[in-house]
């Protein structure tokens, strides 16, 4: 597959040079030695080489940070944000991507445009392939073409699972949740795990990294052929399931395995929806679980199995399965040909009845999340998806839910998320079994908590343990101020 060279590949790499080249040349003045590295590009660079060029600026810049700026006071805590879940509380450290509340998300400065002009596409394809976005997230640098082949052809090496793996998800009960099984299943891979080994042994702090690395990307190639085979065994029993193919990309393989291998916009459409569910800053709830659990030095197997445990919450990633679900059910008693009043009082039932509509609000965004922007163009680039009924009664929806949301008067973004337009490709597409659509989420999120994981062990960054108060405290402390 990858001997095609395409037209869209060379524009892509002249893109991706210039991206190198800036983001070298920023990092080039931070450090003396950092600028000696940067002047001896080799070409094609490893992943792994390029973090170990680009680690110890960042190591020496947040301990200048720190030494020079530890008491400088960035904000403050208000009871508001004690109670509440701690929305807005500038708290922790992650570097991959920060999150706009109107703009959106940038990984490593790029918005989500920038991504889909210069992150390399599958041969012959146009979507941002998730090696290319994992490189950027991991290393912060567009990756070449080349650089994202070896990094496709590395996780197909290492992608067929252990044969314990295989028996243990083929003992669990087809009426297991999908989200279930992924989770128990990422943890038991931990049997493998070269960071626990290596701790048990006794290494140097400065070694950690190098293991966390190949832990992740150990389970980041494996996760395709785990999540088709949950897909297979839940909803396919007796179907045969492929081998992985080492000449296809991580989608190519996972879509493939799921018996869509032959349909080249279903695949583009995963590699773009895993591409951009990969990381959305630090605070969500699965990022900042992987975080935390990962803090502890449990290792990256166990730590992303419980970030997949808060990705299975309906007001998280649940809520992509919710949205069919309510968009079915609303379809199912207003049927297919539906007008945009009958679709307001459908939401106005919705909220009377006590719950939330799925797919609408969010804990930062203040707007329409670009995923969900993105999402929607490439609906409008293929014919067939224009004409979709489901697809239809999505983009109805978003002429008038924020109208309806902002006359309730509650949420504080009455704008769609990402999870309000994801799912209802995928069931265009034939991918119908909704309860499946949050295991392809967890798919694309180990990309951004994977990294983050590496580089917390790269910065030597420590347990995680804020302060709580009890109410009392809270009252005797407001008192105080
Ligand atoms: C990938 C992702 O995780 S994106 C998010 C996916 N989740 C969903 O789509 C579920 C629906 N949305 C929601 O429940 C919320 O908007 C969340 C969980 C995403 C964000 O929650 P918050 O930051 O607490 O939102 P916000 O501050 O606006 O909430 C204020 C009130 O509005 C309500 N509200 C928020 N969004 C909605 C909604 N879509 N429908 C109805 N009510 C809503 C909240 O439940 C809350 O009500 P309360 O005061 O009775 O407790
Ligand atoms: O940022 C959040 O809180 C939720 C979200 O959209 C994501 O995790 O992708």
């Amino acid at each position: 597959m990858f001997a095609r060279a395409a037209i869209p590949r060379q524009a892509c790499f002249r893109n991706a040079c210039h991206f190198t080249k800036r983001f070298a040349s920023t990092k080039a003045s931070s450090t003396p030695t950092q600028s000696r590295r940067v002047a001896l590009p080799r070409f094609p660079q490893t992943l792994r080489e390029t973090l170990q060029e680009v680690i110890p600026a960042k190591q020496e810049q947040l301990k200048k940070l720190k030494t020079e700026h530890g008491n400088a006071v960035v904000g403050d805590v208000k009871v508001d944000n004690i109670i509440g879940g701690m929305r807005g509380l500038k708290a922790m450290l992650w570097d991959a991507s920060v999150l706009d509340p109107i703009e959106g998300i940038r990984f490593h400065g790029l918005s989500i445009p920038d991504c889909q002009k210069v992150l390399p596409p599958a041969p012959g394809g146009k979507e941002i392939l998730p090696e290319s976005m994992l490189w950027l997230l991991l290393t912060g640098q567009v990756p070449t073409p080349e650089q994202t082949l070896g990094l496709s052809r590395e996780l197909a090496e290492k992608g067929e699972l252990p044969k314990f793996l295989e028996d243990l998800v083929d003992s669990f009960p087809q009426t297991l949740h999908p989200m279930t099984q992924l989770s128990m299943a990422v943890a038991a891979l931990n049997h493998d795990s070269s960071f626990q080994a290596a701790y048990e042994k006794g290494i140097k702090k400065t070694e950690y990294w190098t293991h966390t690395l190949e832990d992740c990307i150990n389970l980041i190639a494996r996760l395709p052929a785990l999540a088709a085979r949950i897909y297979r065994n839940v909803y396919k029993p007796d179907t045969p399931l492929p081998t992985i193919n080492k000449d296809l990309d991580l989608v190519g393989n996972y879509s493939n395995l799921l018996g869509y291998g032959d349909n080249e916009s279903l695949t583009e459409y995963l590699r773009l929806y895993i591409a951009l569910h990969g990381d959305h800053e630090g605070g969500n709830a699965s990022a900042h679980t992987a975080h935390l659990v990962g803090s502890t030095l449990a290792d990256p197997y166990l730590a992303y199995s419980a970030a997949l445990s808060a990705l299975a919450g309906p007001l998280h990633g649940l809520a992509n399965q919710e949205v069919l679900r309510w968009q079915m059910a609303m379809q199912k008693e207003l049927g297919s040909d539906v007008s945009l009043d009958q679709i307001k009082e459908y939401l106005w039932k919705t909220l009377k009845s006590g719950q939330v509509v799925p797919g609408y609000g969010h804990g930062v965004l203040r707007n329409p999340d670009p995923r969900f922007i993105a999402l929607q163009e490439f609906c409008e680039t293929r014919p067939e998806l224009r004409d979709s009924p489901i697809i239809k009664l999505v983009q109805q929806t978003f002429q008038v839910a924020p109208d309806v949301l902002k006359e309730h008067g509650k949420t504080k973004n009455p704008y769609p998320n990402v999870d309000a337009a994801s799912g209802c490709v995928l069931y265009h597409y034939g991918l119908t079994e909704f309860k499946y659509y949050t295991v392809i989420f967890g798919v694309s999120r180990a990309l951004g908590a994977l990294t983050q994981l590496v580089w917390a062990r790269a910065l030597g960054l420590p347990l995680e343990r804020p302060k709580s108060v009890s109410i009392d405290v809270l009252q005797q402390l407001v008192k105080q101020a």
